[in-house]
C-alpha cells in the first residue's frame, strides 16, 4: 500500500543554521522557511535526488513539535512520511490493523497542498509516521 519515501522530517533547534547547513556544508537545495499555521511548525525543504528532507520549526504557542524539542533539545529526525495513493483506504485499512490515527482522523491539507494524515509513534516502532496521498 505504501509508496514512496516523501520526506524524512527533522526537528531543529535553530532553522537557519539548519539551512546554512545544508545549503553551505552539504552542498544541497534548500527551500526558502514556509510558515504552516495550521500544522503550528514551519518548514524548509530541502530536495535530494530520492526523497526531500523538512527541516521543522515550532510556530505559534502550542506546536505539536515543541515537546519533542524539549526533550531533544539538540534536536533529531521528528517523522517520516510515506506516500500514497488513497489517503482514506490507507486510514481505514490501518485503523483495521489497531494503528490508531491522530487527530479526528480526517485528513489535513499538508505542506505540498495534498491531503495528510499522521500514526501514533507507539503503534509504528517508536516512529512518528505521516502518509500523503500523492
Ligand atoms: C507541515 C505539515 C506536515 C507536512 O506536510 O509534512 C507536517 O509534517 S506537520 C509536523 C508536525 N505535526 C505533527 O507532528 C502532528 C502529529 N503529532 C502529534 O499529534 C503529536 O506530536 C504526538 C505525536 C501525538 C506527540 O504528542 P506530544 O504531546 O508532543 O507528546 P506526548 O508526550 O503525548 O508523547 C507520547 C509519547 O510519544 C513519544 N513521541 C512524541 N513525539 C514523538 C516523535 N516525533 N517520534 C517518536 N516518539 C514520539 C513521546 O516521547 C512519548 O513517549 P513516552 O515518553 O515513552 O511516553
Ligand atoms: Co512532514
Amino acid at each position: 500500500m505504501i509508496g514512496r519515501l516523501n520526506h524524512v522530517a527533522i526537528a531543529v533547534p535553530d532553522l537557519e543554521a539548519a539551512r546554512a547547513q545544508y545549503r553551505d556544508a552539504l552542498g544541497a537545495k534548500v527551500g526558502a522557511p514556509q510558515d504552516e499555521p495550521d500544522h503550528g511548525v514551519t518548514v524548509v525543504f530541502i530536495e535530494l535526488p530520492n526523497t526531500k528532507i523538512e527541516l521543522l520549526y515550532p510556530l505559534g504557542e502550542d506546536s505539536p513539535i515543541q515537546g519533542f524539542l524539549d526533550k531533544n533539545p539538540a534536536g533529531g529526525i521528528h517523522h517520516v512520511c510515506y506516500e500514497v495513493e488513497d489517503i482514506l483506504a490507507a486510514r481505514d485499512r490501518l485503523r483495521a490493523s489497531g494503528l490508531r490515527v491522530l487527530g479526528d482522523g480526517e485528513p489535513r491539507i499538508g505542506a505540498h497542498g495534498k491531503p495528510v494524515l499522521f500514526l501514533h509513534p507507539k503503534d509504528m516502532n517508536g516512529t512518528l509516521t505521516e502518509l500523503e496521498q500523492v
